[in-house]
Parts: C-alpha cells; structure tokens; sequence
C-alpha cells in the first residue's frame, strides 16, 4: 500500500488553501474534507464511473449525508450548457444550499464541469474534486480553471473557482483506457518542459512503463507534474501572469479541439500544440534545435501524435484569435527560450506562423 503524498495549494485572490492528496484508498477521507456543515452531497460523475459513484454514496449516506449522485455524458460530452442546466435543475429539486457540497467525480471533463456547476449555484459553493484519470490528477482537479464549451471554442465560458480539496485515488487509474492515459502524459510532459525536467528523464528512461499505471515512476511522475501545478497556481490563480505558462501548447491544441468537435482526447491536441510551441520557439530563434526536437521524441514514446492537417490551418487560426491569452488582436504563445524557460512569443510575424505550421502539418 502507497502512503499518502500531500501537496499544499497556497490561496490566492480570495481563495482559501486546499490540499491534493495522492494515495489509496482515500474514500474515507472525503467526510473529513466535506465537514460537518454540509447536509447534502451531490456527486458528479460520468457514466463510466457508475459503479463508483454509488459506493460513493452509500459511504455518504452511511455518514449521514444526504448523498445524490447525477450522472453525465462521458467524455467532452459532459462539459455543455446543457449537461451544466442539467445540474442546476436536479440542484434546485433536491434544495441545494450554500453550506452543502458538491464533489467532481472523475476525468478533467467530469472535474471541469462539476466545479462550474459549483461556482455557478448559487453563484458558488464548495466543491471538492476526486480525479480519477492521470490528467485529472496531474492537471485539471488542481487550480481551480472550471468551465465548459461552446461551438465557437474549448473552456469558453467557465470561473476561476478552486475545490477545497482533491483526493487522487491511484486504484482508480487502473480501468483507465490506454489513449486516456497516454493523453494524460501530455500534461506530463508539459510540466516536465516548462518547469521540471526531471519528468522528462524518467520518461525517457522507460517510455514503456510510463504509458501504465502499473509502471515504476507513476507515483513520481504523478507528484512532480502536480508540484509544478501547485506551485504556479498558488501565486497566480487567475491567470494574470505566470500562470499562462500552463497553457504551454494550448493555443493551437484548443484549435484542434473545436476543429475536431470535441471528439479528440485533449492530451492528443495538446502534443501537437507542443510540436508547433517548440518550432514556434526554435524558428523566432529562441529555443535551441535539441530542445525543440526533444518534444518530438518524447511525445512519441509514449505514442502521442505529432502532425495534423495541412488543410485545417486557415480554421485554425482563426480559432486561435480567440484564445484567452489573445489581447485585442494581437496573438500570444507561450513559447521556450530553453528547458524550463518560458516566455511569451507576442504578435509573431504571420509567416512565422505558417512556417511552424509547415513543419507540424501533413
Ligand atoms: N481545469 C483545468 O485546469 C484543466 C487542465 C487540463 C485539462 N482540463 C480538461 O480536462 C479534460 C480532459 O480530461 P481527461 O483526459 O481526464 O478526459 P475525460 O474526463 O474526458 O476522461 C476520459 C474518459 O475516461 C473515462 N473515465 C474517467 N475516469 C475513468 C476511470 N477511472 N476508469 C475508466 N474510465 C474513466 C471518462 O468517462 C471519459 O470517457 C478536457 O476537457 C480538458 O480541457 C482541464
Ligand atoms: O491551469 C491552467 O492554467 C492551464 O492552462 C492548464 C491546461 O492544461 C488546461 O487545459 C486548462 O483548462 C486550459 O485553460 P484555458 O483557460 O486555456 O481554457
Ligand atoms: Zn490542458
């Protein structure tokens, strides 16, 4: 059996400090971070984690709450207006109130929704978040980002509205589908690029073992990418500055998202983001040749893709207009000057654009 790992969020803005958990077995200490105050409990949770979810509740209830549990779409699906107007009617009939509590059951599109919901109802209640996916845990169940989609982009309209807690159950990982894993060493080694190279080591030495749960640096991999989260989010968690950098790849990962309708994994989109983030880097002269063709290497180790459609590029550019890091009309890229320094690539020239396309599309 694993020890529990804690890693402290520090508040900000308003936001109280709140703890990730990393170990087995933590079913128990959902009461504990949920507290007396509460009456009620809404758990919510895709599909996929039925089964899950009604142990949940019954624990709950056997604790004395009043457990409801909704369940959503899997996947992107989940993360609608409609799915969120959904919650908002089931809230209202079970007579939801500011001292009760909701808790995220699930992948990033379970956690980013659930905790909408909560910043939404009743314009925010508490809400606690339990990843059950390496993406959850390392990346969307920390920080507080909540939002949904809509047609025209990823995470367009969402709140700044942090858990109060996130209990990262390791077992849970173990149903997890391969490309769902795999997409969550995205983030991975998104953090390892920005901020902890060390991430990139272990990989390296056995890309194999760290594209299953059951491999020998999980635990690690795991801990480290939640740090570098942790650590950014803690002084910046609404974004008005060092925080962007976790948006390392996203510009164009976002594009491919709405190009594909949602039906892509984000970690997908996200590697090929990193690809053309890296060619961006190298051809403003910024990032050296090893580094940016590191990305390549690694990403494919683990079988995340690098190339996308010669074709889509006038789509997406224009859904990268609307990235939220884009100022007026002015685009903006997090870029590397080198590994583990970011910087911000402003208004690039638009051949730049086209030539770091150029060599990421086929
Ligand atoms: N808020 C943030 O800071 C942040 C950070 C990174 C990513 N995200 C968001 O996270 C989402 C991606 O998250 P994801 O990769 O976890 O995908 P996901 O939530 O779509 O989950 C992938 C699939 O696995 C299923 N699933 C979840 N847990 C399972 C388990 N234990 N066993 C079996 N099946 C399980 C889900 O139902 C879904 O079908 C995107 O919407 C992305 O925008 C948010
Ligand atoms: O936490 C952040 O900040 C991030 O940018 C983490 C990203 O991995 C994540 O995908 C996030 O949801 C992107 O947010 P967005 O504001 O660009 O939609
Ligand atoms: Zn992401």
């Amino acid at each position: 059996m694993t020890d529990t790992v804690t890693i402290h969020v520090g508040g900000s803005a308003g936001h109280d400090p709140y703890d990730v958990l990393i170990g087995r077995q933590l079913l128990g200490e959902l009461g504990k971070s949920i507290g007396t105050k509460a009456k009620r409990v809404a758990v919510i949770h895709p599909e996929a984690l039925t089964a899950t979810a009604d142990v949940i509740r019954e624990d709950l209830l056997g604790e004395g709450y009043e457990a409801i549990v909704l369940q959503v779409p899997n996947a992107e699906d989940a993360k609608s207006v409609e799915v969120a107007a959904y919650c908002w009617s089931v809230l209202g009939q079970t007579g939801f109130t500011r001292s009760d509590v909701i808790v995220g059951l699930g992948g990033g599109a379970t956690t980013d929704l659930a905790g909408f919901v909560a910043a939404t109802w009743l314009r925010g209640v508490r809400w606690i978040s339990m990843p059950t996916t390496l993406l959850g845990m390392v990346d969307a169940a920390v920080g507080g980002k909540t939002g949904i989609n809509i047609a025209e982009g990823k995470n367009m309209v969402g709140a700044f509205h942090p858990p109060i807690g996130v209990l990262a159950d390791l077992a849970t990982l173990e149903t997890v589908p391969k490309h769902d894993y795999v997409s969550g060493l995205a983030e991975v080694i998104k953090a390892g690029f920005i901020a902890d190279p060390v991430i990139l080591d272990l990989i390296e030495a056995d890309p194999e073992g760290a594209t299953t749960p059951a491999g020998p640096h999980t635990l690690e991999l795991i801990r480290r990418a939640i740090q570098v989260k942790a650590d950014v989010v803690s002084g910046d968690l609404k974004e008005a500055g060092r925080r962007e950098i976790l948006n390392y790849g996203h510009t164009l990962g976002h594009a491919i998202e709405r190009n594909e309708r949602y039906k892509w994994r984000h970690g997908a989109a996200i590697s090929i983001g990193m690809v053309f983030a890296a060619e961006l880097g190298r051809l403003a002269g910024r990032l050296d040749d090893a580094t940016a063709d590191r990305h390549r290497t690694v990403l494919a180790s683990v079988g995340l893709p690098l190339t996308y459609r010669a074709d889509a590029w006038p789509k997406l550019l224009d859904a990268m207009r609307i990235d939220k890091k884009s100022r007026g009309d002015l685009l903006r890229f997090v870029v590397l000057d080198g590994l583990g320094k970011t910087s911000i690539l402003e208004g690039p020239d638009p051949s730049l654009l086209v030539a770091a396309y150029t060599e990421v599309s086929r």
